[in-house]
């Protein structure tokens, strides 16, 4: 049975059913861009997940034709006179707070992209774990194309990582959007695929990702940011072992190896 399970919000639809919670942003009549509004919504769910052990995975999409236009240029147009750097600042870290949440809950986060990621929408998408695409995805780093830098509130840390330096100099550099099919190529997204597809690949995938103990996968997510992160073989390497040696002393460990000899699935308690 899904709910909203104490995340009731206005710009964000979000739905608990089961260890799966589904987000939703909901303002298809501007192709869900982000308003304060919204913003403030998304940062409180994300951030409110690091304390829902409970919710172990969550698959992010936007609603009506599009995924996120990016910030809200009609509610608080970017660039006006009156306002002030600390007001523009404050705003900026907003978003980039979002993004932030994303990266630091436990959960992994699907998210499924269709139509138009642009500017803070397509940073949305990068900070995801796994995206998916419908054949109309179109992603951009908007923000150079209405004078600003197109490094803005993650994409210059995650595109080069995620695409390599020339790809993500051409894409910031021009603001082009890069469609579905190259961002398949480009390895950016896993799946290209009718919405109705990718709904049902991502609750699979979801499935897929809930056979884990919860500490295994949540020393994945970890360990695949600091891989993401760390310039080190040696720091990534030392992780590993962290993580491992943590799950291996678990009871939940000592349950999976039972599970296989007794040819069952396995019943984890996340001890
Ligand atoms: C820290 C973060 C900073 C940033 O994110 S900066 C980047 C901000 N974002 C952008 O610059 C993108 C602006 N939007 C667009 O370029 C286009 O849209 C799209 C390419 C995303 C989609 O184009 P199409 O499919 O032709 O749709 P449409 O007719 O332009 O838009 C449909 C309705 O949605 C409103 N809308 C679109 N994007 C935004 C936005 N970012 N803020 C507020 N409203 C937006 C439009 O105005 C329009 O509305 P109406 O039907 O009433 O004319």
């Amino acid at each position: 049975m899904a709910g909203t399970d104490g995340f009731d919000y206005r710009h964000l639809d979000v739905r608990v059913e089961g260890e799966v919670a589904r987000a939703t942003l909901n303002r298809p009549g501007s192709l869900n861009a982000l308003d304060t509004l919204l913003v403030t919504e998304l940062r409180d769910f994300f951030s409110r997940l690091a304390s829902r052990p409970d919710i172990r995975a969550v698959v992010l999409g936007g609603a009506g034709r599009a995924f996120c236009a990016g910030a809200d240029l009609k509610e608080r147009p970017l660039g006006e006179a009156a306002r002030s750097v600390a007001d523009v600042l404050a705003q900026q870290r907003s978003i980039r707070d979002v993004m932030l949440a994303m990266r630091r809950c436990p959960q992994p986060i699907v998210a499924i992209v269709q139509g138009a990621a642009s500017g803070g929408g397509f940073a949305l998408a990068l900070a995801a774990d796994v995206r998916l695409a419908t054949p109309d995805a179109r992603m951009n780093a908007a923000f150079i194309r209405i004078g600003l830098s197109a490094c803005d509130v993650g994409v210059s840390y995650f595109l080069p990582r995620m695409v390599g330096s020339s790809v993500a100099s051409e894409l910031m550099l021009t603001g082009r959007f890069l469609d579905a099919q190259r961002a398949l190529v480009l390895g950016l997204v896993s799946r290209v695929a009718p919405l109705d597809e990718l709904r049902v690949e991502a609750e699979s995938m979801v499935a897929d990702m809930l056979l884990a103990s919860p500490l295994g996968l949540r020393l994945t997510k970890d360990a695949l940011g600091l891989s993401l992160d760390a310039g080190s073989m040696e720091t990534v390497i030392a992780m590993e072992d962290r993580n491992q040696v943590l799950c291996a002393v678990t009871e939940d460990f000592r349950e999976a190896k039972a599970a296989f000899v007794e040819k069952r699935a396995p019943r984890y308690r996340n001890r």
